[in-house]
């Protein structure tokens, strides 16, 4: 069987990746850090996939095997795989990437000439070609000549929303129908693996930004602004009329600058967008707040996905300002057991609001930057 490499077996490696894989004959090795998750699939060897829909489904996943990221057998694993997948985080990317690397040592020391491609499944951009960079660094010169014969890191665009649902077996997975996996063609090393459900485009950057600025915008927004009310849920959140019409808006003013930045049809972004309110409201996936609103931090960064679509907006002359509540809301949002909620909340204190936005978001416009306090100072006297 071929063999396929995936680091994370968590909600989206196991969820939508995985599942991918499965469907398409490959052999999966999971590589991950929770041991328990890691007896569990090597005990179980497999698991399955409810999709949990208007119509509902499962798809049984075999072949399966699991080793910790930092087993030295993961190396010969990856040297002997045709694809490896990552759904780890975008943070952890450097952590795994030494790893990646003493693959490609080892395919050059066995004067392997068959492609390898990796391929970064996280929501961000091209993060593919971030984690090359990392893995790069863990390379000699004449590695990296190697690796650029023979190792593709093609970017992708990857969108099912895959919620931490309890199930009696805790390696089955529960996911929502819909998926879209958009892989760019071009930068494939040697021929296309056939993987059923992959997309492969020539025109990545408009598909990563459609779906990080029109889905993450909005979920983002959601989480944030149901936080500020005390909702857990985002079913819930967005349930709320002025949330939800909030969050269509927000959507909107994104994708304003979305249409004239890629030259969407208007009309075709407007129905994304329709069908992106929709699963939102899944009420047979129950997802929570907390999850969608992780990693604030990350968030905030100038790349994604609320400040990027606000400087797009403001960069062709289009509206912004519910781009600004929304990035008001994710600096009110505050939760302890999350380290970048933490660190976010701790920049403000000790930086002063405007230097700490600055310093988060990259924004040095001190008007904006006063549009932003002044969304902030409105959301606070609501939590
Ligand atoms: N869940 C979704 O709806 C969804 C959808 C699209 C994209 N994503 C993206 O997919 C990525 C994963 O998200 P998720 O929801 O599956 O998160 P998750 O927390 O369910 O899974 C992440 C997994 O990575 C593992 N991990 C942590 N450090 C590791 C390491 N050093 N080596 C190997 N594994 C390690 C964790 O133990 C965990 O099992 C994120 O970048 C996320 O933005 C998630
Ligand atoms: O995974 P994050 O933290 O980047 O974003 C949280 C959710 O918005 C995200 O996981 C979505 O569920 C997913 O992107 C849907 O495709």
């Amino acid at each position: 069987m071929k063999q396929a490499v995936m680091f994370g077996a968590g909600n989206i490696g196991r969820g939508f990746i995985g599942g991918l894989l499965a469907q398409s004959g490959y052999e999966i090795v999971f590589a991950d850090v929770n041991q328990a998750m890691l007896d569990a699939l090597n005990e179980t060897k497999g698991y399955t996939i409810f999709v949990c829909d208007t119509v509902c489904s499962e798809q049984t996943v075999e072949h399966v095997s699991a080793l910790h990221s930092a087993d030295s057998a993961l190396v010969d694993a990856i040297a002997d795989a045709e694809l490896v997948g990552t759904a780890v985080g975008l943070g952890i990317l450097p952590r795994v990437a030494p790893t990646i690397a003493k693959a490609i040592a080892k395919r050059q020391e066995l004067a392997m000439t068959s492609n390898l491609n990796v391929i970064a499944c996280e929501n961000a951009i091209r993060a593919s070609s971030q984690l090359k960079a990392s893995v790069y660094e863990h390379l000699s010169a004449d590695q990296k000549a190697y690796a650029d014969q023979y190792i593709g890191f093609p970017d992708c665009a990857v969108d099912r929303i895959v919620p931490p649902v309890t199930n009696e077996r805790m390696v089955d997975v529960s996911v929502e129908a819909f998926y879209e996996w958009s892989v760019e063609q071009s930068a494939f090393a040697g021929e296309v693996p056939t993987v059923e459900g992959m997309h492969l485009v020539d025109d990545l950057m408009a598909y990563i930004e459609r779906k990080l600025f029109t889905l993450n915008t909005g979920h983002a927004v959601t989480a944030y602004l149901g936080s500020i009310k005390g909702y857990e849920t985002l079913q819930e959140s967005f349930k709320d009329p002025a949330i939800n019409a909030f969050v269509r808006d927000t959507m909107a003013e994104s994708g304003a600058g979305l249409v004239q930045k890629h030259g969407f049809d208007p009309a075709a972004h407007a129905a994304y967008i329709e069908k992106i309110a929709a699963r939102f409201q899944n009420d047979y996936l129950v997802d929570v707040v907390d999850r969608v609103g992780r990693s604030p931090k990350r968030k905030l960064a100038s790349t994604d996905r609320l400040v990027s679509p606000l400087m797009t907006a403001k960069g062709f002359g289009l509206p912004y300002q519910h781009l600004v509540v929304g990035i008001g809301a994710a600096l009110c949002y505050t939760n302890g057991e999350d380290p970048e909620s933490v660190e976010v909340q701790e920049t403000l204190a000790t930086q002063g609001f405007m230097a700490g936005v600055s310093t988060l978001t990259g924004i040095e416009d001190a008007g904006l930057l006063n549009e932003i306090y002044s969304a902030y100072l409105a959301l606070k006297t609501l939590s």
